[in-house]
C-alpha cells in the first residue's frame, strides 16, 4: 500500500453514532489540493470536522504524517493542520489583527505573548490576503467576504502542514475567490502545504485540484484526478441536475436550451456565435445553429444550447447532406443571423448558404462583412 501522507481508511462520519458516509477510503499526498464537492447537505462538512478531530468517527482511522490524529496533542495538532470551518467565530472585542495573531498561538508561551518575528507574520498574513486595511476593525462588524479572509490570514500565519477549508470562497467577490486559490495553489506547490476543502464552485474546484472527493448519499460517489472526474454524466448524476448542463472542457455551467421548433438559424463560427446563442437563449427563442465542424469553439456550446445543430467533420469537405439540412433550416426559419467571421475565399458552401438566406429576404449580420 502506497504510505499516504494524509490517509482517510475505513472512515464512517456522522452524528450520535448515526453514520452519514461510510466506508471512506481516501489517500492523500502532501502537497496536493484536494476539494470534497457535492449536493448541499451531502456530508462535506461532517468529513472536515471529523478529519479535524472536532467530530468523533464512527468507525475507521484518519492518518496523518504516520500518526493517527488522536495520537496528537491539541497544541502539536494546532501548530500543524489549520482549520478554516464555516460555523461563526463571535470573539468578544477581538480586531481582527487579534483573531489573525492567534493564529501564531500554538508558537507562544502560556500567556500568548506575541515576539517581533509573529508580529511580522501576523502583518505578513493580513498582506497576502489583502487585508491590512481590517486590522484594527472589530471582528464582528466585518462584511462576510472580509471575515473569510481574515480567517485565511490566521490559518497562513499558522504555519501549517494541513490547511483544512469548508466553502473558504462562498462569501467572496470574483476577485478575491481568484485570489484565494491562487494562495492556496502557491501554497501547496511553494511549501508543500496539503489542502483538503469543500467548494460548491465546481468550475473553480476543477481549475484547483490535484484530486476531487465526490460526497453523496451514504458513500463517496467518485475521487480521482479533475480529468477523471469531470464528465457530463457524472456531475449531472452528482447533483441530480435535470435542468442545465455543466461543459467539463471549460467548467462552464449552461442553463437549459430553449425547445420548440427553431426560429433563427445562426450561422456562425470561430466562437463568434457564443454571444448570439446566449442572447437568443435569454430572449427564450429556439434556434438551429451550423454548419458547425465539431472542433469549432461554437459547436461546444451549441451542442447544448440549440435546437438543432447542423455538423460537420473537421478538416473535411463539408457534405452535400449537411448543405442540404442547412438550406431546410433556412427555409423553415424566420430569421438567419451571420455573426463576423471571415470566410476564406475558396468558401464557396457558406456563400451559397448567405445567398440562400438573403433570397428569402431573412438575412441579419451581426458585423460588418461583405458578402
Ligand atoms: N450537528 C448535527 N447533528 C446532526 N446532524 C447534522 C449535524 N450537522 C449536520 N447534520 C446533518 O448531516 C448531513 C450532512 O451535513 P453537512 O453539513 O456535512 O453537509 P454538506 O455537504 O457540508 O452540506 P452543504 O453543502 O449544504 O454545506 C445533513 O443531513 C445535515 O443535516
Amino acid at each position: 500500500m502506497a504510505e499516504y501522507y494524509f490517509h482517510l481508511s475505513g472512515l464512517s462520519v456522522g452524528y450520535q453514532g448515526t453514520p452519514i458516509i461510510r466506508e471512506i477510503e481516501i489517500g492523500i499526498h502532501q502537497g496536493e489540493i484536494v476539494t470534497l464537492i457535492g449536493p448541499n447537505g451531502a456530508g462535506k462538512s461532517t468529513i472536515l470536522k471529523t478529519i479535524s478531530r472536532q467530530l468523533q468517527p464512527i468507525d475507521g482511522n484518519v492518518v496523518f504524517d504516520r500518526k493517527g490524529i488522536t495520537a496528537y496533542t491539541y497544541k502539536e495538532l494546532a501548530s500543524r493542520m489549520a482549520v478554516v470551518l464555516t460555523e461563526r467565530m463571535k470573539p468578544e472585542l477581538m480586531t481582527c489583527h487579534d483573531v489573525v495573531a492567534t493564529g501564531r498561538y500554538p508558537y507562544t508561551g502560556r500567556l500568548g505573548i506575541l515576539t517581533a518575528e509573529d508580529e511580522e507574520k501576523v502583518e505578513e498574513a493580513m498582506r497576502s490576503v489583502h487585508a491590512e486595511e481590517l486590522g484594527a476593525r472589530d471582528f464582528n462588524a466585518i462584511s462576510d467576504g472580509q471575515r473569510q479572509r481574515v480567517l485565511l490570514a490566521r490559518a497562513i500565519c499558522q504555519e501549517p502542514d494541513v490547511i483544512l477549508l469548508d466553502e473558504p470562497t462562498s462569501f467572496l467577490d470574483i476577485r478575491h475567490k481568484l485570489e484565494l486559490l491562487a494562495i492556496l495553489r502557491s501554497m501547496a506547490k511553494s511549501r508543500k502545504i496539503t489542502v483538503i476543502m469543500s467548494l460548491h464552485e465546481i468550475d473553480l474546484a476543477q481549475k484547483v485540484s490535484d484530486k476531487i472527493v465526490c460526497v453523496k448519499g451514504d458513500h463517496i460517489f467518485g475521487y480521482g484526478t479533475p480529468e477523471s472526474i469531470f464528465d457530463e454524466k457524472s456531475i449531472r448524476d452528482l447533483y441530480d441536475i435535470d435542468n442545465g448542463y455543466f461543459d467539463p472542457l471549460f467548467g462552464s455551467i449552461e442553463l437549459p436550451r430553449v425547445e420548440g421548433d427553431p426560429q433563427v438559424f445562426v450561422l456562425s463560427s470561430c466562437g463568434t456565435g457564443i454571444r448570439v446563442y446566449r442572447s437568443l437563449q435569454k430572449q427564450g427563442i429556439p434556434f438551429a445553429a451550423g454548419i458547425l465542424a465539431t472542433n469549432d469553439l461554437d459547436y461546444r456550446l451549441a451542442r447544448l444550447l440549440a435546437v438543432k445543430t447542423v455538423t460537420a467533420a473537421p478538416f473535411e469537405p463539408v457534405p452535400e447532406q449537411a448543405y442540404a439540412e442547412a438550406g431546410e433550416l433556412i427555409r423553415s426559419c424566420q430569421k438567419v443571423i451571420l455573426t463576423d467571421f471571415p470566410i476564406a475565399s475558396g468558401n464557396a458552401g457558406v456563400r451559397r448558404l448567405i445567398r440562400a438566406a438573403q433570397e428569402e429576404g431573412k438575412l441579419e449580420k451581426t458585423g460588418l462583412q461583405e458578402v
